[in-house]
């Protein structure tokens, strides 16, 4: 039975501001869904291959949401690669198992000790807790090494350090990709979640420590992916690191190639990563903010895109 608004008590201010509130809200909700939809359109069915680094694996909420974040994108018909990283969680084990470690020139000095190390926790612990996450509710995910069906192979590589070669031990460069198991997995209905380790092209036996975003960019290349997305602990490239009001919504490829003798530390592997992409064929390549809950989201559904974006020399003006 309806009341009638002429003997209805007013409604208090309080109760007012609520309605009000939640109206807006809904109204908020529904513009961000109308604003999605030719994102949606135009990415339906696209490779995108996500960059996850160890250092945006902050917490277990961070990390649902990011699984939130990448089974959306494999309901609305998105083909979502998952390439993850783990540096601190590699990093935290060697300390743990009392074995040194150090990083010449953003590459880890990887002896036989350190590589069974990074070998046991990148495919046999972060990729574990990301599959299962995955897979919580419904049973996508797979992980993979590249190791697997030849995946990745790679050189042995030097680190640059002051422009001088310095040798970093069981460290590659991809030289190879084969991304049939990867394709299967797609064709599948499949969301891949691979881990960065490589075959030694030299010693196929071996097995190299390859710098994650290096092999997401070879990854993303080799399944001429319509997006790299590269998740870290930054809001993305900062022209004066670590000035946060320098940063860089979007790049050429050649003003980046220009700025890369500048970068420092992490920055260096992650923006040549982003360059050889573009460079490769990917159109976008974007770095993000991990630690802010659904910025993937953001980046590829709603018109303001955030981060940095790099583009080819040629590419128009597009978030
Ligand atoms: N110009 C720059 N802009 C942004 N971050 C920079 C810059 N130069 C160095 N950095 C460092 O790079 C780090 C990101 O790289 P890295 O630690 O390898 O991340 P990930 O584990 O996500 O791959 C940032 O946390 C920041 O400390
Ligand atoms: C050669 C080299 O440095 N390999 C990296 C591989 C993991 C990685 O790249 O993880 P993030 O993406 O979290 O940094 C390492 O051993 O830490």
């Amino acid at each position: 039975m309806s009341t009638d608004p002429g003997t209805a008590p007013a409604p208090s201010a309080d109760r007012l501001v609520l309605d009000a509130d939640r109206l807006v809200g809904a109204h908020q909700k529904a513009e961000v869904l109308i604003q999605a939809l030719p994102w949606l359109r135009r990415f339906s069915e696209a490779r995108v291959v996500i960059k996850y680094g160890g250092n945006a694996m902050v917490d277990d909420t961070l990390k649902r949401a990011f699984a939130a974040d990448v089974l959306f994108l494999h309901q609305v018909g998105l083909r979502p690669v998952v390439v993850h990283g783990g540096g601190p969680q590699i990093s935290t084990m060697l300390d743990r198992v009392g074995l040194e470690t150090e990083f010449r020139g953003g590459l880890r000095v990887t002896t036989p000790e350190v590589m069974e190390v990074v070998r046991m926790v990148l495919t046999g612990h972060v990729q574990r807790e990301l599959v299962s996450l995955l897979n919580a509710d419904v049973a996508h995910a797979v992980g993979l090494s590249g190791e697997d069906g030849r995946l990745l192979q790679a050189e042995r590589r030097h680190a640059l350090v002051e422009g001088e070669p310095v040798d970093v031990g069981h460290v590659g460069d991809v030289v190879d990709v084969d991304p049939q198991a990867v394709e299967d997995l797609l064709d599948a209905g499949r969301i891949p979640v691979v881990s960065t380790v490589a075959i030694d092209a030299a010693e196929p036996t071996q097995v190299l420590n390859v710098n994650a975003d290096t092999a997401a960019a070879a990854l993303a290349v080799a399944l001429g992916a319509t997006k790299l997305v590269m998740l870290t602990d930054v809001e993305g490239l900062y022209a004066a690191w670590p000035d946060p009001s320098s940063l860089v919504s979007q790049i050429r490829a050649g003003d980046l190639e220009v700025m890369l003798p500048t970068l420092s530390s992490g920055m260096v592997p992650k923006m040549e990563a982003c360059l050889r992409a573009v460079r490769g064929g990917v159109p976008q390549a974007h770095v993000i903010d991990g630690r802010r809950e659904h910025s993937m989201l953001l980046e590829i559904f709603t018109d303001a895109g955030v981060g940095t974006l790099v583009v080819p020399d040629a590419a128009e003006e597009e978030s």
